[in-house]
């Protein structure tokens, strides 16, 4: 059992292919599944009743394993099933198991339920008896935990078929699926553990996990830092988060471009001019966090797309620009748009956020963070990061200005545009983990340096 971060995520198509790459047979990955399975329950069970769901599937022949497993080391357990099984390597599971199997229908609760009526093959809604039993026997269950999904979500998309209990754990064999990370999907699935059953393949996906950063050395002075120029319009306090946001994630010099006094006087304050970027030393440029959509916002937003600098682009701005304008930029621009601006920028469509966003990468020739429950990062090259569930309580004014300002941070720092947005969404989310509830973006900002601190 072990955390997602960084790890592949794959989907049910990949992770066929991924399965028969291995050259081991289906029934000894159901085995290594079942093993896996049953070395984690005998933890969370700890001596209590288990009563496991098995459906017709291979998801059921990795049930009926753990449950043969756990008799032999003595566990109490409990086996009820939908239906016969079907494929082969489930019938010769259901076969090894020595126990009774009751009917779904009548099995009585059991202190840990475990579901393994369907994984990644679930094709259609349950039907409304089973997906109420789910419901039941989950309510009087001390703790839940589903066997690769929870039964009732789609693996590929985060889409919800039927609802399922939120179950407190869900234990992900051999790799991370989409509905793993993104929403609706995601909030069923509890904690989302990883077994290992040896699959060696990987694509493109990946987990977010926590960056790389080095500290500074002795060599280090403010300009190799980083210096970010911020560029400010007619809401100022968003562009002020940004820039205690950047200094906070390790910048060595925020240029906040407007002459209105403020504080901490760590930012470095000068009016707007139209040649106000004329500076090799700027590492990167954020522009868009309360810009608003006026003329005024429109001219900064030309003049400084003008320039050679790498960009990071958020909110108001996002409505300012094209895909075709970014893609001629020289450097390689981050965007952060949550939902609203996306659809604004590249349009609606029904295929997954991840497949959405990696198209936006392409189109737009630049790194697509798109932001949300379940922000989902991609570059033009194809390389696509999926953040896990972050604080809900981020759904507060000023947290998008303070994570504009932490991957600006990171673009000044980090040659890479891609890592840089994927070090810059990691810091966010830890500083909102480091925040009590109910905080609000300026605590955000501040959590940040202890976030930085603790890579
Ligand atoms: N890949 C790997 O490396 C490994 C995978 N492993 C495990 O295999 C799991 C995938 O197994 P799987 O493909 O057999 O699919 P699974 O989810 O058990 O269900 C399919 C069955 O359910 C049926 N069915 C579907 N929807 C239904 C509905 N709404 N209501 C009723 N029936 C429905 C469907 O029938 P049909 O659609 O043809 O009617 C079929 O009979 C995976 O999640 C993991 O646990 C590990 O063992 C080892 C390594
Ligand atoms: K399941």
């Amino acid at each position: 059992m072990t955390p997602l971060d960084g790890t592949p995520v794959l989907t049910a198509a990949q992770m066929r292919d991924a399965e028969e790459a291995t050259g081991v047979s289906v029934e000894d990955l159901m085995h290594r599944a079942g093993t896996g399975i049953a070395t984690a329950l005998r933890r969370l069970a700890a001596g209590r009743e288990v009563l496991i769901l098995c459906g017709p599937g291979n998801n059921g022949g990795d049930g009926y394993v753990a449950a043969n497993l756990l008799a032999a080391a003595g566990l109490s357990v409990r086996v009820a099933a939908l239906a016969e099984p079907r494929s082969a390597a489930a019938i010769k599971a259901r076969d090894g198991w020595g126990g009774a199997v009751e009917d779904v229908a009548d099995a009585a609760p059991a202190a840990i339920l475990v579901d393994a009526l369907f994984g990644t093959g679930l094709s259609r809604p349950l039907d409304d008896a089973i997906a109420n039993r789910l419901h039941e026997l989950q309510a009087t269950a001390q703790f839940s935990i589903a066997v690769d999904l929870p039964s009732g979500l789609a693996t590929d998309d985060g889409a919800v078929l039927t609802r399922p209990p939120a179950f407190d754990v869900t234990l992900a064999l051999g790799a991370a699926k989409p509905s793993h990370l993104l929403q609706p999907a995601a909030r069923y699935c509890g904690a989302v553990r990883l077994l290992d059953i040896g699959l060696g393949a990987a694509g493109q996906e990946r987990v977010l996990a926590a960056p790389a950063l080095r500290d500074p050395g002795p060599d280090s002075h403010k300009y190799t830092r980083g210096l970010v120029a911020i560029v400010p319009g007619a809401m100022p306090g968003a562009a002020e988060l940004a820039s205690i946001a950047a200094l906070r994630s390790g910048a060595g010099y925020v240029l906040l471009l407007t002459d209105a006094p403020g504080s901490p006087h760590a930012i470095v304050r000068r009016a707007w001019r139209d040649d106000a970027l004329d500076d090799a030393r700027i590492g990167a440029v954020l522009i868009g966090p309360g810009l608003g959509r006026d003329a005024q916002a429109q001219h900064r937003l030309d003049t400084a797309l003008a320039t050679p600098h790498r960009f990071v682009i958020d909110g108001d701005a996002l409505h300012l620009v094209t895909p075709d304008r970014l893609a001629t930029l020289k450097e390689l621009a981050i965007l952060t748009p949550h939902s609203g601006e996306f659809d604004a920028l590249f349009g609606t469509s029904d295929i997954s956020k991840i497949d959405r966003t990696r198209r936006a990468a392409a189109r737009a020739n630049a790194i697509v963070v798109h932001k949300g429950a379940d922000t989902v990062i991609a570059a033009p090259d194809g390389r696509v990061a999926i953040a896990a569930h972050a604080s809900d309580w981020l759904s507060t004014a000023g947290t998008g200005d303070v994570l504009a300002g932490a991957i600006a941070a990171m673009r000044a720092g980090l040659p890479d545009a891609f890592e840089a947005a994927c070090a810059g969404v990691w810091l966010h989310a830890d500083a909102a983990r480091r925040c009590d509830k109910a905080f609000i973006a300026d605590d955000l900002a501040v959590a940040l340096t202890a976030a930085r601190g603790a890579l």
